[in-house]
């Protein structure tokens, strides 16, 4: 029988959909799957492409059935579950052979897998795929991370697969062992922020404009013609114009208000954290996942304080204040992208992988869920100048900024004096304002810490005196 050159294991959304696009695109792949009835249900469904895949039902088989040296792709659950295939994989495998995995890895797991197998005779890709259920299907976009070698092996693959924009496909190497799952997680950790904006601005045209589900969703289906076209943007005026077919109600209308997680954002906030840079917006965009879960206790909250008045929305017949949460929106999403871009350089330089900013944004402008237009207004940026320290002061963006931060100013300051929760964007606002202030307040905690625990600090005029002339702070 003819051997495949390539194999995948995990027939769960993404696994299924990526074996089907790889075989679309003239590869005969291998497949396996932990539980043997998908692996038939898969088969079964898999209609004409059926000619293209070799179904196995145990390890041996599965790695039999793939011409050597083997790319082997592992699309299971993030965690322990990948360490545990990788462990029952091993023993049939030869020299030359490659594990990738291309779940949503911790980087740092990542890392761990490719030094352990960086001196054996088999290798290790860590790779983010992003994209959900359609993007696997039809083209994802691709993040590869380990050695450039193993990288150049399954590149004709991987570009045969992947999503084009203007026909540039978007799979990238970006550097050594975690680099590939490092820049995945951080584009999940904007999908949060970008997902929480909207939120936000979903709950200020509901709460505070009154709007319902249908008027909403056209709003976004307008703004998705303008400077905020994206995925997500699409998405919402699709998921807004949606009727429950239980209950007839519009069905964002009858989901309960808490939302999921699965770890890439929140590590996200720890690695920005650990490599110490503000990253707020994704912050609030994970806290406000942790709050909207706590559901019991906001009701009970609720009822205790009741909800604040909500203010009249500026505009006399709202399409000003509409204009205003647009430019708002684009404004706050200025801030998420610059925050995040900004951890994956702090994360280039500590781990030495060299990160390819230009080249992050280009493979993120389709496929992915945050993809966009914007994308490619980022690529540009980072183009002309690829070491820049924070998007929003280059020359394209400082002026977007310039353009929409007085609609940002206008949209928070409203949604706070009615009671409408806006972390997100109010983040993205005291980013700015703290970014841009050459004079900040932190003399004072400078002076604070010197009091009560003699930190010292630098002066302003360079005098070299380190302390205050308060002496210990347990004697003040
Ligand atoms: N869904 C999405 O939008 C995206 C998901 N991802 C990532 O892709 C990966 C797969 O996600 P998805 O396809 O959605 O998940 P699913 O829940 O649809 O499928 C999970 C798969 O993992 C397998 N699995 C679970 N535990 C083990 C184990 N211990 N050993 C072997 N196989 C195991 C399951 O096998 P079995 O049938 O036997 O249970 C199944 O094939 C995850 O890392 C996810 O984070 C990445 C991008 C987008
Ligand atoms: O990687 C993805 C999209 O890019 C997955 O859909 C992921 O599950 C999203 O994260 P979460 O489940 O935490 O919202």
């Amino acid at each position: 029988m003819e051997q495949a050159e390539i194999g995948l294991i995990g027939l769960g959304v993404m696994g299924s959909n990526l074996a089907l696009n790889i075989a679309e695109k003239g590869n005969k792949i291998a497949v396996f799957n932990r539980t043997p009835e998908a692996t038939r249900k898969f088969y079964a469904e898999a209609g004409e492409l059926a000619g293209q895949i070799i179904p196995c039902e145990t390890l041996e088989e599965f790695v039999a059935a793939i011409r050597p040296p083997r790319p082997i792709i592992i699309m299971i659950k993030a965690g322990d579950p990948v360490d545990q295939q990788m462990k029952l994989l091993e023993p049939y495998l030869s020299s030359g052979d490659i594990m990738i995995d291309a779940g949503n890895a911790n980087f740092r797991d990542t890392i761990r897998r490719f030094d352990t197998l960086k001196d054996s005779p088999l290798t290790f890709i860590g790779m983010g795929v992003s994209g959900g259920e359609e993007g696997a299907r039809h083209g994802p976009s691709i993040m590869v991370g380990g050695t450039e070698d193993s990288w150049k092996r399954v590149e004709k693959v991987l570009t045969s697969i992947s999503a084009k924009f203007n026909g540039e496909p978007c799979v990238a190497w970006l550097g050594n062992d975690g680099a590939g799952h490092f820049v995945k997680t951080i584009h999940n950790g904007i999908e949060y922020a970008d997902m929480q904006m909207i939120a936000e601005i979903y709950g200020i045209l509901r709460d505070g404009l009154k709007l319902s589900a249908p008027e909403i969703s056209k709003v976004f289906g307008r703004w998705n013609e303008g400077r905020l076209n994206s995925y997500l943007i699409e998405i919402t005026e699709k998921v807004l114009a949606a009727n429950d077919p239980i209950s007839g109600k519009p069905m964002v209308d009858v989901i309960l208000d808490a939302a999921g997680q699965k770890g890439t954002g929140k590590w996200s906030v720890i690695e920005a954290q650990n490599l110490g840079v503000a990253a707020t917006g994704i912050e609030a965009a994970v806290a406000g996942r942790v709050l909207s879960s706590q559901k019991e206790e906001r009701v009970a909250a609720e009822k205790i304080f009741g909800l604040p008045q909500t203010v009249a929305m500026p505009g006399t017949d709202g399409l000003s204040f509409l204009d205003d949460l647009e430019n708002a929106l684009l404004a706050a999403k200025i801030a998420a992208y610059a925050q995040g871009f900004a951890v994956m350089a702090a994360a280039s330089k500590e781990y030495g992988w060299n990160l390819p900013m230009p080249t992050i944004a280009k493979i993120w402008r389709a496929g992915c869920i945050i993809r966009s237009q914007f994308l490619d207004e980022i690529t540009s940026a980072f183009t002309k100048d690829p070491d820049v320290a924070n998007l929003i002061v280059t020359p394209a963006f400082a002026q977007l900024v310039q353009e929409t931060d007085g609609a940002l100013r206008r949209v928070v300051s409203t949604a706070v004096m009615s009671g409408l929760p806006v972390p997100a964007l109010a983040s993205a606002l005291s980013y700015f304002d703290t970014y841009r202030r050459g004079r900040g307040t932190a003399n004072l905690i400078q002076a604070q810490r010197d009091f009560f625990g003699a930190h010292g600090f630098d002066r302003v005029d360079g005098v070299d005196k380190h302390h205050g002339p308060w002496g210990s702070g347990l004697n003040a």
